[in-house]
Order: structure tokens, then C-alpha cells, then sequence
């Protein structure tokens, strides 16, 4: 396996982490003059298969912090390292769908962490500048405003950036814009959504669907597709068209 290509990244997010986080508090508290943001660990979901955190640390590795201070309006942080491995859309550009990936992310954890047990029924994303691997970002996310099920939300990116006299610091330079409308569960639907509060711990007697099944049911998958929608030139557009691109860059 090649060694991890984000070695020098890596200490930058924690050297940013460390100017926020509050070293002498074993909770890893980031203490601002207004409040308290805490941080959520992951293993605080129980058994949830998480997407975001099913990458490795070579493509994507993020530490969440939501504000505790019950007298605001909380707030949600996700501090993010971008690793170079499989994060490019656009050879040399971070692929968007990830920086939205954070962004729902952070809007996600502060509508549960706010009390709403809510999915994300709408998600504009607004891209200001791209961002090219290894990258720092920062998502600072709100909630703007409730109306009955309805949780309205929005987040900011931020790239990390290290300055001449190699402080670390965060651009003034948005990366991308989002907002989002969340709606809350339907108290009928509720009991059907297996929550990480609920969700059986170490042991579960859920199966597991295994990269087996799922190899063996892509390919029927796309056997059966390939089948029914493609022509029989379709298949080797995608090859062609990657050699191209790749030969020009
Ligand atoms: C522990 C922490 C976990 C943190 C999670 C991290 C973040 C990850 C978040 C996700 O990835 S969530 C997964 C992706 N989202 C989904 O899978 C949601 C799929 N969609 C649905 O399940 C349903 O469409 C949904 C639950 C969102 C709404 O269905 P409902 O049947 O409950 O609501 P309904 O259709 O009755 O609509 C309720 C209101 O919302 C409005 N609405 C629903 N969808 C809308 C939409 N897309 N845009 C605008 N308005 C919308 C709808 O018009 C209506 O307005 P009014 O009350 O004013 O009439």
C-alpha cells in the first residue's frame, strides 16, 4: 500500500486545530470570548456506517465541533484536511461534490445537534474559488431560521492558508456558499429510521451487506443496464474521453 500522501497537510490541520482547540481541556473545547464549541466524536454515533468517514485519512479526514451555549443560536465547525488521493473532479481541483459533502455535513450534525431529526430535502451549493489538493478548509455552519418542519440552514468554506511567517490563518476568501433546507422527520415516519441513539453498539446482530455482495451486484447491475440503455459504442467513451483529458494535463 503507498504511504499516505498527506503528511505535510496533516500537520498543518493540526497545527490549525491547535490555535483553536483548548489544550488544557481534556474535552478538546474550542473557547471563543462568546462560547463554548465542543467537539463530537465519531465514535459517539455507534454503529453508523458514515460516508464521510468511510474515506481514510489519505482522501479525507474532519473533526466536528458544535456550540454548547444554550443562550445562542448554535453553531457547527468542521475543521477538514483534503487529502490528494481520489478528491480531484477536475484533474487538480478538488471535486465539488465533496466540498458539498462537508458542507451538508456540518448543516446535518447542527440540525440533529439543535433537536431536529431532519434530512436534507434541498442543498444549494454557490462554488466562489476552486481548491486544489492537499487542502485545509474550515465550514462554519448556522441555522437561520425554523418554520415548522422546515429547518433552514447555511455554510460557509474557508481554505486554511499559511501565511509568510507561516502562521497558519483563515482566508477571508470564501471557497463556496451553501444553503440548505432540512425537513424534520414525520413523527409516523420516525420509528422507522434506525437513529445512532437507538442503533445496536459493538456486536449488532444486523448483517453487514459485504464488498462481495456489493462487487456482484454492481455487475448486474451494469450488465442489466448496458443491456437495456447502451449503445454498443457507449462503453468506451468514458476510456477515450479520460485519455484525452488526462493527455492534456
Ligand atoms: C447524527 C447526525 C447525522 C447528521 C447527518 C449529516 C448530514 C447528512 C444529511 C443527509 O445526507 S440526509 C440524506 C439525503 N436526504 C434524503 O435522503 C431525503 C430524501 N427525501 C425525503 O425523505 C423526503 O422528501 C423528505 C423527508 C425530505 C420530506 O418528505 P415528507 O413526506 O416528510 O415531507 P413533505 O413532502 O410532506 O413536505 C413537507 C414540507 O416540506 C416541503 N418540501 C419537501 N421537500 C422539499 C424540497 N426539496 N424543497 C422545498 N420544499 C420541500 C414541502 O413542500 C412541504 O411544505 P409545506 O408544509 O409548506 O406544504
Amino acid at each position: 500500500m503507498s504511504a499516505p500522501q498527506v503528511g505535510v497537510h496533516e500537520s498543518r490541520t493540526d497545527a490549525y486545530l491547535a490555535l483553536l482547540v483548548n489544550n488544557s481541556s481534556s474535552d478538546n473545547n474550542i473557547s471563543t470570548s462568546s462560547r463554548t464549541v465542543r467537539e463530537v466524536s465519531y465514535q459517539d454515533w455507534g454503529r453508523s456506517a458514515n460516508f464521510t468517514r468511510a474515506q481514510g485519512a489519505e482522501r479525507l479526514d474532519y473533526r466536528l465541533f458544535v456550540s454548547d451555549d444554550e443562550t445562542e443560536h448554535p453553531t457547527a465547525h468542521i475543521v477538514a484536511q483534503i487529502g490528494t488521493d481520489g478528491t480531484e473532479g477536475v484533474p487538480g481541483f478538488v471535486h465539488g461534490g465533496l466540498t458539498s459533502t462537508l458542507a451538508d455535513t456540518a448543516m446535518g450534525n447542527l440540525a440533529w445537534h439543535a433537536g431536529y431529526k431532519a434530512f436534507t430535502a434541498n442543498l444549494n451549493v454557490d462554488f466562489r474559488a476552486p481548491l486544489s489538493p492537499p487542502a485545509c478548509v474550515v465550514v462554519d455552519a448556522k441555522i437561520e431560521k425554523t418554520e415548522g418542519r422546515k429547518v433552514y440552514l447555511s455554510a460557509d468554506v474557508f481554505e486554511v492558508q499559511e501565511m509568510q511567517d507561516g502562521t497558519l490563518a483563515r482566508s477571508n476568501d470564501v471557497v463556496a456558499e451553501a444553503t440548505s433546507l432540512f425537513i424534520v422527520m414525520d413523527k409516523a415516519k420516525e420509528t422507522a429510521v434506525t437513529t445512532p441513539d437507538t442503533a445496536p453498539q459493538n456486536g449488532a446482530s444486523t448483517p453487514r451487506v459485504t464488498n462481495d455482495d456489493i462487487r456482484d451486484h454492481t455487475s448486474t447491475c451494469v450488465a442489466s443496464v448496458r443491456e437495456t440503455l447502451f449503445s454498443p459504442g457507449w462503453s468506451t467513451i468514458e476510456k477515450d474521453y479520460l485519455k484525452t483529458v488526462w493527455a492534456s494535463t
